[in-house]
């Protein structure tokens, strides 16, 4: 019988980095690439009955929906869905799935690595290695504790809790801030301190970092104002999206040492094109949204995404449906 066929942003390109995953999708699904669907649209449009999309590689609008008549659902590879229109969407009787908890570890891991590469300079230690352009002992490689530093993590849902854990064994002192405290004991397991006002963790906070969802009320939450409240010592650590933080603020307060040091995950736009202030700052680190690329994360995530496709198309309710 042949088999249902998916059209797949990356994983499809002949020799992309993710095509080592594609066997466990091929078991189900015929993956149809962005690049050969635009080839012949005719042809496979009708074939269609999922989308598999990581992050903005394709923009499902409109024109699109409207050329998959059998399209039934639309699966995200990750949490974060500000990039799909999911209400539109749904208004072509699609459904809209995302991958939460199979992404947490790998990117409250990679919220510390930035901490710790930041603090420590890890970055400038490796081009000295490698270039030996700067002086050994120049303050450039002086770093700072994170052992007994404070961490404040804005946004304490799966990920900022996965990132208080990994605090608590690097006895930080941990505060953080969210909608909603969460129960008392699950702050006690992990030493955290609520703070109602986020003014009061911004204050207090040798390293902040930022794990809210993008949303209206987040949008821009960290701003020239937010910036000013931070210790002069601070560190902003961003892996929830590049535009909860107003950027330009973020340049003109490292620019006017506000704060001391910045590790982004996430910019806006991703990747940061070539010239940006944020690329030639010392102090900053820009990573190209890594937060959930390893390997076996991938391997999980695509597993997930494939059992989400297979309960879709069966007409069972697909595990985690993305709801607004
Ligand atoms: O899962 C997501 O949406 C991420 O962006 C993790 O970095």
């Amino acid at each position: 019988m042949e088999k249902p066929c998916i059209l797949a942003t990356r994983l499809g390109s002949a020799g992309g980095i993710y095509q080592c995953f594609a066997p466990s999708i091929e078991k189900h699904f015929t993956i149809i690439s962005t690049e050969e669907f635009e080839l012949k649209e005719q042809e496979l449009a009708g074939k269609i009955r999922a989308v598999f999309v990581w992050g903005h590689a394709l923009n499902i609008d409109r024109n699109l929906l409207q050329s998959l008549p059998n399209l039934i659902v639309v699966v995200n590879g990750g949490v974060g869905v500000d990039h799909l229109d999911i209400p539109l969407i749904n208004s072509f009787g699609v459904k809209v799935c995302n991958t939460p908890h199979i992404v947490d570890n790998a990117t409250a891991d990679l919220g510390m690595g930035l901490m710790l590469a930041s603090a420590r300079k890890i970055l400038d230690g490796h081009m000295f290695s490698v270039d030996h352009s700067m002086d050994y002992l120049s303050e450039t490689f002086m770093g700072n504790d994170v052992s007994g530093a404070t961490l404040g993590i804005i946004g304490m849902g799966r990920i900022g809790y996965k990132v208080a854990k990994r605090a608590q064994g690097f006895e930080m002192k941990i505060l953080y801030h969210n909608r909603n405290r969460r129960p008392e004991e699950q702050e006690q397991a992990v030493g955290a301190t609520y703070c109602e006002k986020m003014e009061d963790l911004l204050k207090r906070s040798d390293f902040v970092i930022l794990v809210v969802n993008l949303s209206p009320q987040t949008h821009k939450l960290i701003g020239s104002k937010e910036l000013a409240m931070m210790k002069p010592t601070g560190t902003l650590i961003n892996i929830s999206r590049g535009l909860v933080v107003d950027q330009d603020a973020l340049v003109d307060a490292l620019q006017r040492k506000i704060i001391r040091a910045a590790a982004l995950d996430v910019t806006y736009p991703e990747p940061l094109p070539r010239g940006h202030p944020l690329l030639s700052l010392p102090n900053v680190i820009v990573l190209p949204h890594l937060g959930t690329h390893t390997v076996e994360t991938y391997r999980l995530m695509v597993e997930r995404m494939v059992t989400i496709a297979l309960a879709a198309l069966s007409g069972d309710a697909p595990p985690d449906e993305v709801k607004v």
